[in-house]
Protein backbone atom coordinates (compact mmCIF):
# COMPACT_ATOMS: atom_id res chain seq x y z
CA UNK A 1 0.00 0.00 0.00
CA UNK A 2 1.06 3.56 -0.64
CA UNK A 3 0.99 6.17 2.10
CA UNK A 4 -2.38 7.61 1.03
CA UNK A 5 -4.02 4.22 1.61
CA UNK A 6 -2.22 3.84 4.93
CA UNK A 7 -3.58 7.18 6.18
CA UNK A 8 -7.09 6.23 4.95
CA UNK A 9 -6.90 2.90 6.79
CA UNK A 10 -5.67 4.63 9.96
CA UNK A 11 -8.70 6.94 9.82
CA UNK A 12 -11.00 3.90 9.69
CA UNK A 13 -9.25 2.17 12.56
CA UNK A 14 -9.19 5.28 14.79
CA UNK A 15 -12.92 5.79 14.10
CA UNK A 16 -13.57 2.19 15.16
CA UNK A 17 -11.51 2.60 18.37
CA UNK A 18 -13.26 5.84 19.28
CA UNK A 19 -16.86 5.03 18.42
CA UNK A 20 -16.81 1.56 19.93
CA UNK A 21 -14.44 2.38 22.83
CA UNK A 22 -12.39 -0.69 22.04
CA UNK A 23 -8.69 -1.53 22.40
CA UNK A 24 -6.49 -0.54 19.46
CA UNK A 25 -5.06 -4.04 18.97
CA UNK A 26 -8.55 -5.52 18.40
CA UNK A 27 -9.55 -2.77 15.95
CA UNK A 28 -6.31 -3.23 13.97
CA UNK A 29 -6.75 -6.99 13.87
CA UNK A 30 -10.33 -6.68 12.58
CA UNK A 31 -9.21 -4.21 9.92
CA UNK A 32 -6.59 -6.73 8.75
CA UNK A 33 -9.16 -9.55 8.58
CA UNK A 34 -11.55 -7.39 6.54
CA UNK A 35 -8.76 -6.26 4.17
CA UNK A 36 -6.83 -9.40 3.36
CA UNK A 37 -5.01 -7.76 0.45
CA UNK A 38 -2.94 -5.74 2.94
CA UNK A 39 0.44 -7.36 3.64
CA UNK A 40 2.14 -7.56 7.03
CA UNK A 41 4.29 -4.49 6.27
CA UNK A 42 1.16 -2.48 5.41
CA UNK A 43 -0.57 -3.57 8.59
CA UNK A 44 2.51 -2.64 10.62
CA UNK A 45 2.60 0.83 9.03
CA UNK A 46 -1.11 1.37 9.73
CA UNK A 47 -0.58 0.22 13.33
CA UNK A 48 2.34 2.64 13.73
CA UNK A 49 0.26 5.57 12.48
CA UNK A 50 -2.71 4.67 14.69
CA UNK A 51 -0.51 4.29 17.78
CA UNK A 52 1.37 7.53 17.02
CA UNK A 53 -1.99 9.33 16.71
CA UNK A 54 -3.13 7.91 20.06
CA UNK A 55 0.16 8.72 21.79
CA UNK A 56 -0.08 12.37 20.78
CA UNK A 57 -3.86 12.66 20.51
CA UNK A 58 -4.26 15.85 22.55
CA UNK A 59 -1.46 17.83 20.91
CA UNK A 60 -2.44 16.72 17.40
CA UNK A 61 -6.08 17.68 18.04
CA UNK A 62 -4.95 21.05 19.40
CA UNK A 63 -2.78 21.80 16.39
CA UNK A 64 -5.39 20.61 13.89
CA UNK A 65 -8.21 22.40 15.75
CA UNK A 66 -10.17 19.17 15.40
CA UNK A 67 -10.15 15.78 17.14
CA UNK A 68 -11.89 13.76 14.42
CA UNK A 69 -10.25 10.50 13.28
CA UNK A 70 -9.29 12.21 10.01
CA UNK A 71 -7.60 15.11 11.82
CA UNK A 72 -5.75 12.70 14.13
CA UNK A 73 -4.48 10.52 11.26
CA UNK A 74 -3.46 13.48 9.09
CA UNK A 75 -1.81 15.15 12.08
CA UNK A 76 0.09 11.99 13.07
CA UNK A 77 1.28 11.59 9.46
CA UNK A 78 2.37 15.22 9.29
CA UNK A 79 3.74 15.85 12.79
CA UNK A 80 4.91 12.41 13.98
CA UNK A 81 6.17 11.08 10.64
CA UNK A 82 7.64 14.46 9.70
CA UNK A 83 5.89 14.71 6.34
CA UNK A 84 5.39 18.30 5.25
CA UNK A 85 2.12 19.33 3.67
CA UNK A 86 3.53 19.46 0.13
CA UNK A 87 4.73 15.84 0.35
CA UNK A 88 1.43 14.84 1.93
CA UNK A 89 -0.47 16.32 -1.02
CA UNK A 90 1.77 14.53 -3.52
CA UNK A 91 1.32 11.24 -1.64
CA UNK A 92 -2.46 11.63 -1.56
CA UNK A 93 -2.67 12.66 -5.23
CA UNK A 94 -0.66 9.59 -6.29
CA UNK A 95 -2.98 7.11 -4.56
CA UNK A 96 -6.62 6.47 -5.42
CA UNK A 97 -7.12 4.91 -1.98
CA UNK A 98 -6.02 8.11 -0.23
CA UNK A 99 -8.41 10.25 1.79
CA UNK A 100 -9.72 13.51 0.27
CA UNK A 101 -6.97 16.11 -0.18
CA UNK A 102 -6.40 18.43 2.77
CA UNK A 103 -8.72 21.41 3.05
CA UNK A 104 -7.30 24.94 3.30
CA UNK A 105 -7.83 24.82 7.06
CA UNK A 106 -6.01 21.48 7.40
CA UNK A 107 -3.21 22.68 5.15
CA UNK A 108 -2.63 25.74 7.26
CA UNK A 109 -2.77 23.73 10.52
CA UNK A 110 -0.26 21.19 9.20
CA UNK A 111 2.03 23.98 8.09
CA UNK A 112 1.77 26.52 10.90
CA UNK A 113 0.06 25.30 14.06
CA UNK A 114 2.18 25.30 17.22
CA UNK A 115 1.66 24.31 20.84
CA UNK A 116 2.93 27.66 22.14
CA UNK A 117 -0.34 28.63 23.83
CA UNK A 118 -1.47 25.12 24.71
CA UNK A 119 -2.08 24.10 28.33
CA UNK A 120 0.28 21.60 29.98
CA UNK A 121 -2.05 18.61 29.54
CA UNK A 122 -2.08 19.24 25.77
CA UNK A 123 1.68 19.77 25.51
CA UNK A 124 2.16 16.66 27.68
CA UNK A 125 -0.49 14.64 25.84
CA UNK A 126 -2.18 13.38 28.99
CA UNK A 127 -5.91 13.50 29.82
CA UNK A 128 -7.08 16.84 31.21
CA UNK A 129 -8.60 15.22 34.32
CA UNK A 130 -5.09 14.05 35.34
CA UNK A 131 -3.55 17.55 35.15
CA UNK A 132 -3.60 18.08 38.94
CA UNK A 133 -2.22 14.60 39.59
CA UNK A 134 0.63 15.03 37.09
CA UNK A 135 1.57 18.36 38.68
CA UNK A 136 1.44 16.80 42.15
CA UNK A 137 4.19 14.36 41.07
CA UNK A 138 6.14 16.29 38.44
CA UNK A 139 5.44 19.96 39.28
CA UNK A 140 6.67 22.27 36.53
CA UNK A 141 7.96 19.24 34.59
CA UNK A 142 4.46 17.77 34.10
CA UNK A 143 4.21 18.64 30.39
CA UNK A 144 7.76 17.45 29.64
CA UNK A 145 7.21 14.17 31.53
CA UNK A 146 3.91 13.65 29.70
CA UNK A 147 5.55 14.38 26.35
CA UNK A 148 8.23 11.75 27.04
CA UNK A 149 5.45 9.26 27.86
CA UNK A 150 3.96 10.12 24.45
CA UNK A 151 7.02 9.03 22.42
CA UNK A 152 7.49 5.59 20.89
CA UNK A 153 9.27 3.20 23.24
CA UNK A 154 12.30 1.14 22.22
CA UNK A 155 12.14 -2.64 22.27
CA UNK A 156 13.82 -3.77 25.50
CA UNK A 157 14.91 -7.35 26.11
CA UNK A 158 16.04 -9.04 29.30
CA UNK A 159 18.72 -11.62 28.72
CA UNK A 160 17.89 -14.79 30.64
CA UNK A 161 21.14 -15.49 32.47
CA UNK A 162 19.96 -19.03 33.24
CA UNK A 163 20.50 -19.82 29.56
CA UNK A 164 22.52 -17.09 27.83
CA UNK A 165 24.75 -14.05 28.21
CA UNK A 166 24.22 -10.53 26.96
CA UNK A 167 27.00 -11.03 24.39
CA UNK A 168 25.49 -14.24 23.09
CA UNK A 169 22.06 -12.66 22.59
CA UNK A 170 23.53 -9.48 21.12
CA UNK A 171 25.42 -11.59 18.59
CA UNK A 172 22.35 -13.66 17.69
CA UNK A 173 20.32 -10.49 17.11
CA UNK A 174 23.16 -8.48 15.53
CA UNK A 175 21.13 -7.53 12.44
CA UNK A 176 18.67 -5.69 14.73
CA UNK A 177 21.59 -3.69 16.20
CA UNK A 178 20.79 -4.14 19.90
CA UNK A 179 22.77 -2.10 22.45
CA UNK A 180 23.23 -2.79 26.15
CA UNK A 181 20.67 -0.92 28.27
CA UNK A 182 22.35 1.77 30.39
CA UNK A 183 21.07 0.61 33.81
CA UNK A 184 20.15 -3.07 33.74
CA UNK A 185 23.15 -5.34 33.26
CA UNK A 186 20.93 -7.95 31.62
CA UNK A 187 19.13 -5.60 29.23
CA UNK A 188 19.43 -5.09 25.49
CA UNK A 189 17.69 -2.27 23.65
CA UNK A 190 16.64 -2.04 20.02
CA UNK A 191 15.82 1.52 18.98
CA UNK A 192 12.26 2.19 17.89
CA UNK A 193 11.94 2.83 14.17
CA UNK A 194 10.46 6.00 12.73
CA UNK A 195 7.43 6.45 10.51
CA UNK A 196 6.20 3.24 8.88
CA UNK A 197 9.27 1.15 9.82
CA UNK A 198 8.19 -2.17 11.25
CA UNK A 199 9.09 -2.89 14.91
CA UNK A 200 11.29 -5.99 15.14
CA UNK A 201 9.27 -9.10 15.93
CA UNK A 202 11.75 -10.60 18.36
CA UNK A 203 9.42 -13.37 19.49
CA UNK A 204 9.93 -14.96 16.07
CA UNK A 205 13.68 -15.31 16.71
CA UNK A 206 15.19 -18.72 17.43
CA UNK A 207 16.86 -17.34 20.58
CA UNK A 208 13.47 -16.37 21.98
CA UNK A 209 12.08 -19.85 21.45
CA UNK A 210 15.18 -21.24 23.19
CA UNK A 211 14.50 -19.06 26.24
CA UNK A 212 17.59 -16.89 25.87
CA UNK A 213 15.68 -13.65 26.38
CA UNK A 214 12.34 -12.13 27.26
CA UNK A 215 10.68 -8.90 26.17
CA UNK A 216 10.84 -6.67 29.25
CA UNK A 217 11.21 -2.94 29.68
CA UNK A 218 14.39 -1.90 31.48
CA UNK A 219 12.30 -0.28 34.24
CA UNK A 220 10.54 -3.58 34.86
CA UNK A 221 13.94 -5.35 34.98
CA UNK A 222 15.15 -2.83 37.57
CA UNK A 223 11.96 -3.21 39.62
CA UNK A 224 12.56 -6.97 39.72
CA UNK A 225 16.18 -6.42 40.80
CA UNK A 226 15.09 -3.94 43.49
CA UNK A 227 13.01 -6.70 45.09
CA UNK A 228 16.44 -7.77 46.37
CA UNK A 229 15.87 -11.54 46.15
CA UNK A 230 19.06 -13.47 46.85
CA UNK A 231 20.02 -16.98 45.66
CA UNK A 232 18.69 -19.47 48.22
CA UNK A 233 16.01 -17.08 49.50
CA UNK A 234 12.28 -17.58 49.96
CA UNK A 235 10.23 -15.24 47.78
CA UNK A 236 6.50 -14.82 47.12
CA UNK A 237 5.36 -13.02 43.98
CA UNK A 238 1.67 -12.59 44.71
CA UNK A 239 0.63 -10.60 41.60
CA UNK A 240 2.59 -12.83 39.26
CA UNK A 241 0.36 -12.50 36.18
CA UNK A 242 2.11 -14.18 33.26
CA UNK A 243 5.35 -14.11 35.23
CA UNK A 244 7.43 -11.26 33.81
CA UNK A 245 8.99 -10.46 37.19
CA UNK A 246 8.92 -14.07 38.43
CA UNK A 247 11.23 -15.04 35.55
CA UNK A 248 13.56 -12.10 36.16
CA UNK A 249 13.80 -12.88 39.88
CA UNK A 250 14.39 -16.61 39.24
CA UNK A 251 17.37 -15.68 37.07
CA UNK A 252 18.72 -13.29 39.73
CA UNK A 253 18.40 -16.13 42.25
CA UNK A 254 20.33 -18.40 39.86
CA UNK A 255 17.56 -20.99 40.26
CA UNK A 256 18.45 -21.38 43.96
CA UNK A 257 15.88 -21.05 46.76
CA UNK A 258 12.17 -20.86 46.06
CA UNK A 259 9.72 -18.46 44.44
CA UNK A 260 6.02 -18.95 45.04
CA UNK A 261 4.02 -17.38 42.22
CA UNK A 262 0.35 -16.60 42.66
CA UNK A 263 -2.31 -14.35 41.17
CA UNK A 264 -5.94 -13.73 42.00
CA UNK A 265 -6.82 -14.17 38.32
CA UNK A 266 -6.57 -17.63 36.76
CA UNK A 267 -6.50 -16.26 33.20
CA UNK A 268 -3.64 -13.88 33.96
CA UNK A 269 -1.59 -16.63 35.58
CA UNK A 270 -2.21 -19.13 32.76
CA UNK A 271 0.71 -17.92 30.64
CA UNK A 272 3.32 -18.46 33.36
CA UNK A 273 3.75 -22.23 33.02
CA UNK A 274 5.01 -22.23 29.42
CA UNK A 275 7.26 -19.24 30.10
CA UNK A 276 8.87 -20.83 33.17
CA UNK A 277 9.58 -23.94 31.16
CA UNK A 278 11.05 -22.09 28.19
CA UNK A 279 13.26 -20.02 30.50
CA UNK A 280 14.58 -23.10 32.31
CA UNK A 281 13.33 -21.91 35.70
CA UNK A 282 13.42 -24.69 38.28
CA UNK A 283 12.90 -22.80 41.55
CA UNK A 284 9.37 -21.47 41.00
CA UNK A 285 6.27 -23.07 42.41
CA UNK A 286 2.99 -21.79 40.98
CA UNK A 287 0.14 -21.81 43.48
CA UNK A 288 -3.43 -22.21 42.22
CA UNK A 289 -4.97 -18.86 41.28
CA UNK A 290 -8.00 -17.45 43.01
CA UNK A 291 -8.31 -18.13 46.72
CA UNK A 292 -5.45 -16.60 48.73
CA UNK A 293 -5.85 -19.37 51.31
CA UNK A 294 -3.34 -21.36 49.20
CA UNK A 295 -0.66 -18.99 50.52
CA UNK A 296 -1.40 -19.50 54.22
CA UNK A 297 1.47 -21.97 54.76
CA UNK A 298 3.88 -19.19 53.72
CA UNK A 299 2.85 -16.92 56.60
CA UNK A 300 5.82 -15.35 58.35
CA UNK A 301 8.32 -17.28 56.20
CA UNK A 302 9.15 -15.05 53.21
CA UNK A 303 12.40 -13.09 52.88
CA UNK A 304 10.79 -11.06 50.11
CA UNK A 305 7.16 -10.58 49.11
CA UNK A 306 6.72 -8.81 45.80
CA UNK A 307 3.45 -6.98 45.15
CA UNK A 308 3.55 -6.00 41.47
CA UNK A 309 0.18 -4.36 41.91
CA UNK A 310 -2.62 -3.87 39.42
CA UNK A 311 -2.61 -0.19 38.42
CA UNK A 312 -3.79 2.35 35.86
CA UNK A 313 -0.64 1.81 33.79
CA UNK A 314 0.05 5.55 33.43
CA UNK A 315 3.76 4.71 33.37
CA UNK A 316 3.47 2.48 30.29
CA UNK A 317 1.52 4.80 28.00
CA UNK A 318 4.36 4.68 25.44
CA UNK A 319 3.53 1.02 24.87
CA UNK A 320 -0.26 1.13 25.42
CA UNK A 321 -1.35 4.59 24.29
CA UNK A 322 -5.02 3.66 23.85
CA UNK A 323 -5.35 3.00 27.59
CA UNK A 324 -4.33 6.62 28.23
CA UNK A 325 -7.63 7.96 26.91
CA UNK A 326 -9.79 5.15 28.32
CA UNK A 327 -8.71 5.30 31.95
CA UNK A 328 -11.01 7.36 34.18
CA UNK A 329 -11.70 8.14 37.83
CA UNK A 330 -13.72 4.93 38.25
CA UNK A 331 -10.90 2.69 37.02
CA UNK A 332 -8.44 4.57 39.24
CA UNK A 333 -10.64 3.98 42.31
CA UNK A 334 -10.99 0.28 41.41
CA UNK A 335 -7.22 -0.13 41.03
CA UNK A 336 -6.63 1.62 44.36
CA UNK A 337 -8.99 -0.80 46.11
CA UNK A 338 -7.14 -3.75 44.51
CA UNK A 339 -3.78 -2.30 45.53
CA UNK A 340 -4.87 -2.02 49.16
CA UNK A 341 -6.15 -5.60 49.00
CA UNK A 342 -2.88 -6.98 47.56
CA UNK A 343 -0.88 -5.22 50.28
CA UNK A 344 -3.24 -6.66 52.90
CA UNK A 345 -2.64 -10.18 51.51
CA UNK A 346 1.11 -9.70 51.30
CA UNK A 347 1.81 -8.41 54.82
CA UNK A 348 1.39 -11.64 56.83
CA UNK A 349 3.69 -13.60 54.50
CA UNK A 350 6.75 -11.48 55.29
CA UNK A 351 9.06 -12.91 57.94
CA UNK A 352 10.42 -10.64 60.70
CA UNK A 353 13.29 -8.69 59.13
CA UNK A 354 11.95 -9.57 55.67
CA UNK A 355 10.86 -7.15 52.99
CA UNK A 356 7.60 -6.32 51.23
CA UNK A 357 8.37 -4.71 47.87
CA UNK A 358 5.54 -2.72 46.31
CA UNK A 359 5.72 -1.98 42.57
CA UNK A 360 3.42 -0.29 40.09
CA UNK A 361 3.80 0.86 36.50
CA UNK A 362 2.00 4.10 37.36
CA UNK A 363 3.25 7.61 38.05
CA UNK A 364 0.22 8.70 40.11
CA UNK A 365 1.03 9.45 43.77
CA UNK A 366 -2.20 7.98 45.10
CA UNK A 367 -1.34 4.58 43.58
CA UNK A 368 2.23 4.78 44.86
CA UNK A 369 3.31 6.74 47.95
CA UNK A 370 -0.37 7.16 48.85
CA UNK A 371 -0.87 3.38 49.09
CA UNK A 372 2.37 2.92 50.99
CA UNK A 373 1.44 5.68 53.46
CA UNK A 374 -1.99 4.10 54.12
CA UNK A 375 -0.36 0.69 54.56
CA UNK A 376 2.24 2.02 57.00
CA UNK A 377 -0.46 3.86 58.99
CA UNK A 378 -2.40 0.61 59.41
CA UNK A 379 0.60 -1.74 59.91
CA UNK A 380 2.81 -0.59 62.75
CA UNK A 381 5.05 -3.64 62.28
CA UNK A 382 6.39 -2.28 58.98
CA UNK A 383 8.72 0.65 58.20
CA UNK A 384 9.78 2.13 54.86
CA UNK A 385 13.16 0.70 53.81
CA UNK A 386 14.56 3.73 52.03
CA UNK A 387 16.25 3.79 48.64
CA UNK A 388 19.76 3.12 49.93
CA UNK A 389 18.58 -0.10 51.53
CA UNK A 390 16.73 -1.20 48.38
CA UNK A 391 19.78 -0.47 46.24
CA UNK A 392 22.12 -2.29 48.59
CA UNK A 393 19.96 -5.42 48.38
CA UNK A 394 19.57 -5.19 44.61
CA UNK A 395 23.23 -5.76 43.76
CA UNK A 396 23.14 -3.45 40.73
CA UNK A 397 26.29 -2.31 38.97
CA UNK A 398 27.77 0.89 40.40
CA UNK A 399 26.62 3.27 37.60
CA UNK A 400 23.05 1.95 37.78
CA UNK A 401 22.98 2.16 41.59
CA UNK A 402 24.32 5.72 41.44
CA UNK A 403 21.71 6.73 38.85
CA UNK A 404 18.82 5.27 40.87
CA UNK A 405 20.15 6.91 44.04
CA UNK A 406 19.64 10.32 42.40
CA UNK A 407 17.49 12.32 44.85
CA UNK A 408 15.43 13.54 41.89
CA UNK A 409 13.97 10.02 41.58
CA UNK A 410 13.14 9.72 45.30
CA UNK A 411 9.56 10.08 46.50
CA UNK A 412 8.40 10.14 50.13
CA UNK A 413 8.56 6.33 50.42
CA UNK A 414 10.10 4.97 47.22
CA UNK A 415 11.51 5.82 43.83
CA UNK A 416 9.83 6.84 40.61
CA UNK A 417 11.28 6.07 37.20
CA UNK A 418 9.95 7.60 33.97
CA UNK A 419 10.87 7.81 30.28
CA UNK A 420 12.20 11.34 30.82
CA UNK A 421 14.14 10.58 34.01
CA UNK A 422 15.51 7.10 33.41
CA UNK A 423 14.63 6.36 29.76
CA UNK A 424 12.45 3.49 31.04
CA UNK A 425 8.75 2.99 31.55
CA UNK A 426 7.32 4.77 34.61
CA UNK A 427 7.84 2.19 37.35
CA UNK A 428 7.46 2.98 41.05
CA UNK A 429 9.19 0.83 43.69
CA UNK A 430 9.03 1.00 47.50
CA UNK A 431 10.41 -1.40 50.11
CA UNK A 432 8.83 -2.04 53.51
CA UNK A 433 10.69 -3.92 56.22
CA UNK A 434 8.84 -6.00 58.81
CA UNK A 435 10.17 -5.59 62.34
C1 LIG B 1 0.83 -5.50 36.96
S1 LIG B 1 0.05 -7.01 36.79
C2 LIG B 1 1.30 -8.18 37.13
C3 LIG B 1 2.35 -8.30 36.07
C4 LIG B 1 3.36 -9.40 36.33
N1 LIG B 1 3.88 -9.39 37.67
C5 LIG B 1 4.51 -9.29 35.36
O1 LIG B 1 5.61 -8.84 35.74
O2 LIG B 1 4.35 -9.71 34.21
C6 LIG B 1 -0.94 -7.08 38.24
C7 LIG B 1 -1.56 -8.42 38.55
O3 LIG B 1 -2.24 -8.33 39.80
C8 LIG B 1 -3.32 -9.24 39.76
N2 LIG B 1 -4.26 -8.93 40.85
C9 LIG B 1 -5.29 -8.10 40.86
N3 LIG B 1 -5.90 -8.09 42.06
C10 LIG B 1 -5.25 -8.98 42.81
C11 LIG B 1 -5.37 -9.45 44.13
N4 LIG B 1 -6.33 -9.00 44.95
N5 LIG B 1 -4.51 -10.36 44.55
C12 LIG B 1 -3.53 -10.81 43.72
N6 LIG B 1 -3.35 -10.41 42.47
C13 LIG B 1 -4.20 -9.50 42.04
C14 LIG B 1 -3.87 -9.11 38.39
O4 LIG B 1 -4.60 -10.27 38.04
C15 LIG B 1 -2.61 -8.92 37.56
O5 LIG B 1 -2.18 -10.12 37.00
Amino acid sequence: MKHGGIVAAAIEVIADIETRHRPAAGALKDWGVAHRFAGSGDRAAIGNLVFDALRQRASIAWRMGDDSPRALALGAYGFCWNVDVERLEVAFAADRHAPAPPTDRERSALRLATLDDAPDWVRGDYPEWLDGRFKEVFGAEAAAEGAALAERAPVDLRVNTLKATRDKVAKALARLEPAGTPLSATGLRIASGRGPARQPHVEAEAGYRKGWFELQDEGSQLAAALAGAAPGGQVADICAGAGGKTLAIAALMANKGQIYAWDADRHRLAGIYERLQRAGVRNAQVREAGDAAVLSDLNGRMDVVLVDAPCTGTGVWRRRPDTKWRVGEKALEERKAQQAETLRLAAPLVKPGGRLVYVTCSVLAEENDGQVASFLAANAGFAAAGIADLLAAAGLDEPAAARLADPALATSHGLQMSPRRTQTDGFYVAGLIRS
